[in-house]
């Protein structure tokens, strides 16, 4: 296809909607490898895009991002013939647009063909517009059940699984892992399809507060115009329905922080489980950005706690020192390896976080692309790590002491594999029994086993694995 983009627009031409343009924008972008979550609010800033156009900018480019894979799997179904790969990425580009428009958002047909063929015809060219056309009438003929019929057949030959990922728009690999953490966390393989479609609705914004009550919290999001409900899984949590969080004082003070319940309960796990003894000085040992150690520093407040936020890149480590601002001296920060920091100081602890650097695949939902950008290996490589940092928690914990291990993937290699390496090192706490004292009564009732493992499609929340440990 021939590359005729215009710079500007023509007279006689319809002018491209901003919103979708940012939207395009932003699909290229992170094409080239910029994150969603970063290119998104500059490309919307340049654009000066506000209200309803950056609503509907933010729904268009995250949703088309998520279901990348349904969109292309019906794409290479309505080019007849032609071959995929050989496809201008910006039309591609352009098609997974239109085709979420039509398939993911309540936009009118006729609307969605109009701007998809227009952003065609002004960014690419009037050949391609042609073509786009033509493709969109095809994915436009059928429904999304009708979709579904569809790809099963064409796809029948691949097995289940492959008609699975593609309906649902997950690499097939990440099935797999989900499979058998899902079994190992008491579900059953039946509850997969309902754990995928949880992954692609938007995370909600929830919110811990910290430095504030809970009720100034309220009111906050009352006076910026955003609707606040309650929680589902922690008391304290606030949940925006509606609303910008960055209009909040209290989030804007750093007071409180936008941070999904699940990680807010292992900073209450951390701080809450059960402890015999001394309890003075905690060790968050993979500190950054913060959340976490923010968390963590509202809940000592009043107690005679030092927390040590530990990090080991220092970029990442300046986050930590930004979130924990409001705390004082509550919170010392330190820079290294956290695998050397128990050579240094064994046995001193009391309370220990290991939220160990993981794959990531249990937050799909806010990372819009990170489906497609991580492999099958990437849980592999970070075992050695992970199991190096819980030994070094565990040998730096007093004895007595409470190590929390944490994971923001549900991949048993991350979770269970590397727990299990130390399970007869240490005495093991109930986590989910200790978890079910801070949730709101009957959150956790689906959980069975040791540790606790959420989903997003039952918790509304990442699928967060925690595991708590006490060292003899
Ligand atoms: C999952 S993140 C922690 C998230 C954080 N607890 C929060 O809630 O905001 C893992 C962190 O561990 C850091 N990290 C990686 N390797 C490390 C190591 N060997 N020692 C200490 N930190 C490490 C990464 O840079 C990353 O910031």
């Amino acid at each position: 296809m021939t590359d005729e983009r215009p710079s500007t627009w023509r007279p006689g031409r319809m002018e491209s909607d901003p919103a979708r343009l940012v939207a395009l924008d932003v699909l290229e972008q992170v094409r080239d490898g910029a994150f969603a979550n970063i290119a998104l609010p500059a490309t919307l800033k340049r654009a000066n895009l506000s209200g309803k156009g950056r609503g509907f900018a933010t729904n268009l480019t995250y949703g088309t991002l998520r279901m990348q894979g349904r969109w292309d799997a019906i794409i290479r179904m309505c080019v007849q013939g032609r071959p995929f790969e050989e496809i201008d990425p910006l039309v591609i580009d352009i098609l997974r647009l239109g085709a979420h428009q039509i398939q993911g958002l309540d936009v009118a047909i006729h609307a969605a063909m109009n701007e998809t063929v227009n952003l065609a015809r002004n960014e690419v060219g009037s050949g391609a517009s042609g073509f786009v056309n033509a493709v969109m009438h095809r994915i436009s003929e059928r429904t999304a059940a009708e979709w579904d019929e569809v790809l099963a057949a064409e796809l029948a030959d691949q097995g289940p699984k492959a008609v699975l990922a593609a309906q649902t728009s997950h690499p097939e690999w990440i099935l797999d892992v989900y499979e058998k953490s899902l079994v190992a966390s008491g579900r059953t393989v039946a509850d997969l399809g309902d754990v995928l479609a949880a992954n692609n609705g938007p995370a909600r914004v929830a919110i811990a507060p910290r430095a504030v009550s809970r009720e100034t919290v309220m009111n906050d999001a009352r006076e910026a115009r955003a609707t606040p409900l309650d929680g589902v899984l922690m008391p304290d949590a606030i949940v925006l329905e509606r609303g910008n969080p960055g209009r909040m004082q209290s989030i804007r003070d750093q007071s409180a922080g936008v941070q999904d319940e699940g990680s807010q309960l292992v900073a209450h796990l951390l701080a809450g489980a059960p402890l015999e003894g001394r309890d003075e000085e905690w060790l968050d040992m993979c500190a950054g950005p913060g959340g976490k150690t923010a968390t963590i520093a509202g809940l000592v407040q009043g107690r005679n706690v030092r927390v040590f936020a530990n990090e080991l890149h220092d970029h990442r480590l300046d986050l930590v020192a930004n979130a924990v601002a409001p705390f004082g001296d509550a919170v010392a920060l330190r820079e290294g390896d956290g695998r050397t920091l128990a050579r240094e100081e064994p046995n001193r602890f009391d309370r220990v976080l290991v939220d160990a650097p993981c794959s990531g695949i249990g937050s799909l939902r806010r990372r819009p692309e990170a489906r497609w950008r991580k492999t099958p290996g990437d849980a592999e490589g970070m075992m050695e790590l992970q199991a190096g940092l819980l030994a070094a928690a565990i040998d730096a914990a007093r004895p007595g002491g409470l190590i929390c291990y944490s994971t923001c993937s549900p991949d048993v290699r991350e979770t269970l594999d590397i727990v299990n390496q130390f399970t007869d090192r240490v005495d093991v706490l109930d986590t989910v029994d200790v978890a079910r004292t801070m949730v709101i009564p009957g959150s956790l009732d689906t959980i069975s086993g040791p540790y606790l493992q959420l989903w997003p499609d039952e918790h509304d929340t990442d699928a967060m694995f925690a595991a708590l440990l006490i060292k003899k």
